[in-house]
């Protein structure tokens, strides 16, 4: 059979047919573009090694459709046909699938790893008959029955065949603009009041966490970073799930862009490179496509690029010998439960196994209850206390501070792109901003900057055999023995408090993804914290060799908030998180007082 895909792209009345020839590529910078002749890439989720990020490798192959042909369809050219499977079940049982969270929730979350992570199960079974009709009539029968979907497809490369409905954008580009669409809580329609989802703290710290790290995925790739808007319930047949849109102007390749933005969080998880880690240490085995994307890149009529990437979930893989693989995950926070998480891989997958016959279908939701005010006003109270910094748009120049303008900073990433989020922020206050990552060190312009910030990043503080903790730690310790401006931020914090003198602790119950109000020298903040450590302090005040420290800590378990000295300061939470409503303030009140007194290299000669 010749290579074709159908695609039915949110809100057509019609699908695009696409034929043309398929070309394997070992990396997405292989990726044909040639004008007038889009490209319809399927991308496995083993890419992500040229990120240098861990994975199993399953060698699932890059195909591309250089499309020769496209014409349009209406949609009931597409009837849903007959389908027969046999032998369904998932790889992973019930109770393995649980076992796996649980392992999760306490080895990684707990111990400071990170704050989400999907862990995958696959559903398999046969199809009777020719792989590729069957396939036809699943595209029909999603066609037909999914609701709310972003792309609705069949592609067939010659040998593997992909049919889906995905609710979620992965990145898009056109017209100079980059959207990323983060979807995350899930909801099973029928199973109780929709305003009670919507006031889950489960479902709503989940959608903020990947709201963060689709931010840092933006700062990187668009150039004031991304723009929220949002919620909104994304309504499908058998769930609904919440979502934000981000949007951002930005001029990369789009290769460039789909390989920074490999692959979202809310298939993966944050920070995304250990996530990779964890993911590959529990799951064992390859992914495929799951979590991959489909990219169809192409030119506009001004000889633009553009992009349009869905992401590879709510899809099921057919082999050309009729074996059908569905994986699905599930989004692993703190206060998930295996039972929970096990249900909701279920409910994820009845969609696709609805319309392949082999889980009953449900009827379609009620739209009146998504509809209600009350519905609505819990949507928008989401936002109350998120960062304005990145809900606004605001003139440049807005935020600068006199003190900061004309200095330099560098900002140590300790392998965690919030330090991306932290260059916009220090930026918009008018520092001149580089990111070096930890590896980078010794590197000299980090002495050079007039600032320095030691970013967040996963992992044990006190680990003394771990590289990067050790670096960290000299990186700190020599910016306080010269006594220059030093920012350390959650990870950067816990190794200047170590060095301080004070102790180290690791919560019984991680701050992953928490918000939260603190006083903060005498003024109350909203901050985000995403720590499972923290460093302890019995008093409000330390004398220290390195001067007299000022310590915010919690009045109830003495865990240490922020601390300053005399030319630096300590913030256990992120200011740059979008959970963050007062991160600005925050930097800003601090940045002044440490750069107060610097005479910038820069500004002096
Ligand atoms: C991981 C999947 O879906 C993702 C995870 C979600 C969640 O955990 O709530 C919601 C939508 C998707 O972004 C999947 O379908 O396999
Ligand atoms: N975001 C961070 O820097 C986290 C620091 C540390 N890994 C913790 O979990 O406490």
């Amino acid at each position: 059979m010749q290579p074709f895909a159908l695609l039915h792209r949110d809100g057509a009345d019609h699908v695009e047919v696409l034929t043309g020839d398929v070309v394997t590529v070992a990396a997405l910078d292989d990726i044909p573009l040639h004008r007038g002749r889009p490209t319809l890439a399927v991308i496995p989720y083993r890419q992500i090694t040229e990120r240098g990020f861990d994975c199993v490798d399953d060698g699932a192959p890059l195909e591309c459709l250089i499309v020769r042909e496209s014409r349009r369809e209406p949609l009931d050219a597409f009837p849903p046909g007959p389908l027969s499977l046999s032998g369904g079940g998932f790889d992973l049982s019930d109770d393995e699938y649980g076992a796996i969270v649980e392992d999760v929730l306490r080895d990684e979350i707990g111990h400071g790893e990170g704050a989400n992570f999907v862990i995958h199960r696959v559903y398999q079974a046969r199809v009777e008959g020719d792989p590729i009709a069957a396939a036809r009539s699943a595209f029909g029968r999603l066609l037909a029955a999914e609701q709310g979907t972003y792309w609705t497809f069949l592609v067939h490369t010659g040998t593997r065949t992909l049919v889906g409905a995905t609710p979620e954008r992965h990145v898009s580009v056109a017209d100079g603009i980059t959207m990323m669409n983060p979807i995350s809580g899930t909801f099973r329609n029928g199973s109780g009041r929709l305003l009670d989802f919507l006031r889950d703290p489960k479902e709503v710290e989940e959608l903020y966490m990947v709201l963060d790290e689709e931010l840092k995925m933006m700062a990187t790739v668009a150039e004031h970073g991304g723009q929220v808007a949002g919620p909104y319930l994304k309504q499908m047949t058998h769930l609904t799930h919440t979502e934000y849109l981000l949007a951002g102007r930005g001029s990369l390749d789009v290769r460039d862009v789909l390989r920074e933005t490999m692959f979202a969080p809310t298939v993966t998880g944050s920070p995304i490179e250990n996530a990779c880690r964890v993911i590959a240490r529990h799951e064992q085995r390859g992914r495929r496509y799951y979590a991959g994307v489909l990219a169809l890149l192409d030119h506009d009529d001004q000889g633009r690029q553009s992009l349009d990437a869905p992401i590879l979930i709510r899809t099921a893989e057919i082999s050309p010998d009729g074996e059908l693989r569905v994986p699905v995950g599930a989004t692993l926070v703190r206060h998930s439960t295996a039972a929970g998480e096990v249900g909701e891989t279920h409910t994820k997958a009845a969609g696709i196994l609805a319309a392949l016959g082999a889980v009953p279908a449900r009827p379609a939701p009620a739209r009146t209850e998504a509809e209600s005010p009350e519905v609505q006003a819990a949507l928008a109270a989401r936002n109350t206390d998120l960062a304005r910094f990145w809900l606004d748009s605001r003139e440049p120049g807005a935020l600068t501070v006199p003190a900061l303008a004309g200095r330099t900073a560098v900002i140590v990433d300790g392998e965690d792109t919030f330090t991306a989020m932290l260059a916009h922020q220090l930026r918009a206050l008018g520092l001149t901003v580089t990111v070096r990552p930890w590896t980078a060190l010794p590197h000299p312009d980090v002495a050079a900057a007039d600032l320095l910030v030691a970013g967040p990043g996963p992992g044990d503080p006190g680990d003394t055999h771990d590289p990067k903790m050790v670096a960290l730690r000299d990186l700190i310790g020599t910016r306080l023995a010269e006594r220059r401006p030093l920012l350390a931020v959650c990870l950067g914090h816990q190794i200047l408090a170590g060095l301080l003198g004070l102790a180290l602790h690791r919560r019984d119950s991680p701050y992953q993804g928490l918000a939260r109000e603190v006083d903060l020298f005498g003024t109350p903040r909203r901050v985000g914290f995403y720590s499972s450590f923290t460093a302890l302090a019995a008093q409000d005040e330390l004398r220290t060799a390195h001067g007299r420290v000022e310590i915010a800590r919690d009045p109830v378990d003495s865990a240490v908030h922020a601390l300053r000295g005399p030319a630096f300061a300590g913030l256990q939470f992120h200011p740059e998180s979008v959970l963050s409503r007062d991160g600005v303030a925050v930097l800003t009140d601090l940045l002044n007082q440490l750069m107060a007194d610097v005479i910038s290299p820069a500004t002096n000669g």
